[in-house]
């Protein structure tokens, strides 16, 4: 980030100090986090140095950030979007579908977990919380035989090579947002918010605006297992959404193509479509 802004505006304008903030998200590691999730987790304390001037802008995986953002904030750039989907993990099989019958699985994800119930539902999925190489640890140890996770996090941190292979959108799709990165400033930082404007990736922009809009209308809370990518192909976004049972034993599905004009009503529109399919049971079961 520091280095785009240097390269758009020059050492001087461009030049930034980094702030390193941990969230709640990332202290609490000893509990999954389906448990004690909410929105905003990993985005608080970075929220609160924003609205206080301590820092000028915070650059976040998109996935993690709340669709509504507090008061005050707004997203002031969307960086061109990373591999958005997720790697397998295994020292001992080759992919979701090799694993021998019974295996264990670790994800904190109920949207991993939810759809790697779908595909194998012999297959046991436990909670695995931590950063990336603590889940890697926790897999050479044993504590599982295979985890997912996203391949863009496994590429910024130079770990490429950890994923033993790379799951299908068809096979897993990805969260809302997945491997995006956005940059929130306040709302009223004018002179932040145009130092960043030449930076936002406007296909990438659409496709999160559109995923983002199908999660704020299915209202999108830890415990929904929820997936869904938009792709700009021109002047055309194509969209899949998902929600499942965390069981995986049920879901819905829904894929919408329109103008890109139309991308935020079209994630609205899938969301509705979605739930009036599924039904007031199928949703009240996961809140
Ligand atoms: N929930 C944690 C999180 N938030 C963003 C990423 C990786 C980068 C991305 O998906 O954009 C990850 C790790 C993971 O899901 O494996």
């Amino acid at each position: 980030m520091r280095d785009r802004l240097a390269a758009h505006h020059g050492p001087d304008r461009g030049a930034a100090s980094l702030s390193v903030i941990t969230t709640s998200g990332d202290r609490i590691q000893d509990k999954p986090l389906a448990d004690f999730g909410g929105k905003g987790l990993f985005t608080k304390e970075i929220d609160e140095a924003l609205l206080r001037g301590d820092i000028a802008l915070a650059v976040h995986s998109m996935k993690d950030l709340p669709t509504q953002l507090p008061d005050g904030l707004c997203l002031a750039a969307v960086l061109p979007r990373a591999d958005v989907r997720d790697a397998f993990l295994s020292p001992s099989a080759a992919s979701l579908a090799a694993l021998p019958a019974g295996a264990v699985v670790g994800t904190s994800s109920l949207r991993r977990g939810a759809q790697v119930k779908r595909a194998r539902p012999d297959v046991r999925v436990v909670d695995f919380r931590g950063n990336v190489q603590t889940r890697m640890r926790k897999l050479a140890e044993g504590v599982a035989d295979a985890t997912l996770l996203a391949k863009a996090g496994l590429d910024r941190l130079g770990l490429a090579d950890a994923a033993t292979s790379v799951l299908s959108v068809d096979e897993m799709l990805p969260a809302v947002a997945q491997g995006a990165i956005g940059v929130v400033t306040r709302c009223d930082d004018d002179e932040t918010r145009a130092l960043l404007q030449p930076l936002n990736d406007s296909a990438t922009e659409t496709a999160v605006t559109c995923e983002r809009a199908f999660l704020a209308e299915l209202d999108g809370s830890c415990r929904t297992p929820i997936a869904g990518l938009a792709a700009v192909e021109g002047d055309t976004i194509r969209f899949r959404g998902l929600i499942l049972s965390p069981d995986g034993a049920e879901w819905h599905e829904v894929e919408m193509t329109g103008p890109v004009a139309e991308a935020e009503a079209i994630g609205h529109r899938a969301g509705e479509d979605v739930r009036g399919r599924a039904g007031p049971a199928f949703l009240d079961k996961m809140t």
